[in-house]
């Protein structure tokens, strides 16, 4: 007797690879029983069922995602529900709206938020803390980190940062969002060797049409 069985291949999800924290990506994602490869070119965005932004520099990631022409397909791509996961730099780039940005910087867009860049302060350019995302206690890191200080009704908040005397104005700010196949963390799991929240990115990943139709 003939069985069907149809055995699900591993998503293939890319770090997008212009400039930042592309290999502690890779590394995070190949702990998510995933293929994880770095992305430079648009042809290679369609072997993709999913893309991470990492951290680094939004205005120099901005820059050569125009000289590499990723910038329009991968913004269609994101408009149309491709998946993608942004930390620090990458939530500014999936941000449609940036406070304290620099004029020539492009958005990828994708989340209906407004975010100020380098928004924690001179003082404290890079501080961790423990927070409740969806539950879960994560030590969250953040380095020259930008914070949310808008959402649109359609965004679901999954983190903020604890309200304690030493938060002081960081206090009870929006630090990871998610809506629709789009996620973004202001902080760097991809640092702290904790993978949660890159599986909640491939269970996302796993759950959007595009990868069923691959
Ligand atoms: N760690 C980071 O990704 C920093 C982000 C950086 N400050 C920017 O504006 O792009």
């Amino acid at each position: 007797m003939l069985v069907n069985m149809v055995v699900a291949a591993p998503p293939v999800i890319g770090v997008l690879a212009l400039q930042g924290d592309v290999q502690e990506h890779l590394v995070s994602l190949a702990q998510c029983d995933v293929t994880a490869r770095p992305v430079r070119r648009a042809e290679e965005l369609d072997e993709l069922d999913g893309i991470v932004i990492p951290g680094g520099e939004s205005t120099t990631i901005s820059k050569l995602l125009d000289n590499f022409e990723l910038l329009e397909p991968l913004r269609a791509k994101i408009k149309a529900g491709f998946p993608a996961y942004g930390s620090c730099a990458g939530m500014i780039l999936l941000a449609n709206d940036v406070l304290d940005g620099r004029d020539d910087q492009h958005q990828l867009g994708g989340l209906d938020i407004t975010v100020r860049r380098n928004a924690f302060g001179r003082q404290v350019d890079s501080f961790e803390t423990d927070l409740d995302l969806a539950g879960e206690n994560v030590h969250a890191v953040f380095i020259r980190a930008p914070w949310v200080e808008a959402v649109s009704g359609e965004v679901e908040v999954l983190a903020t940062v604890p309200i304690t005397a030493e938060a002081g104005d960081a206090a009870g700010r929006i630090v990871a969002v998610r809506q629709g196949n789009v996620l973004a963390t202001a902080f760097h799991p991809e640092l702290t060797g904790d993978e949660r929240v890159h599986r909640l990115f491939v269970d996302m990943v796993r759950g959007s049409t595009g990868s069923e139709e691959k």
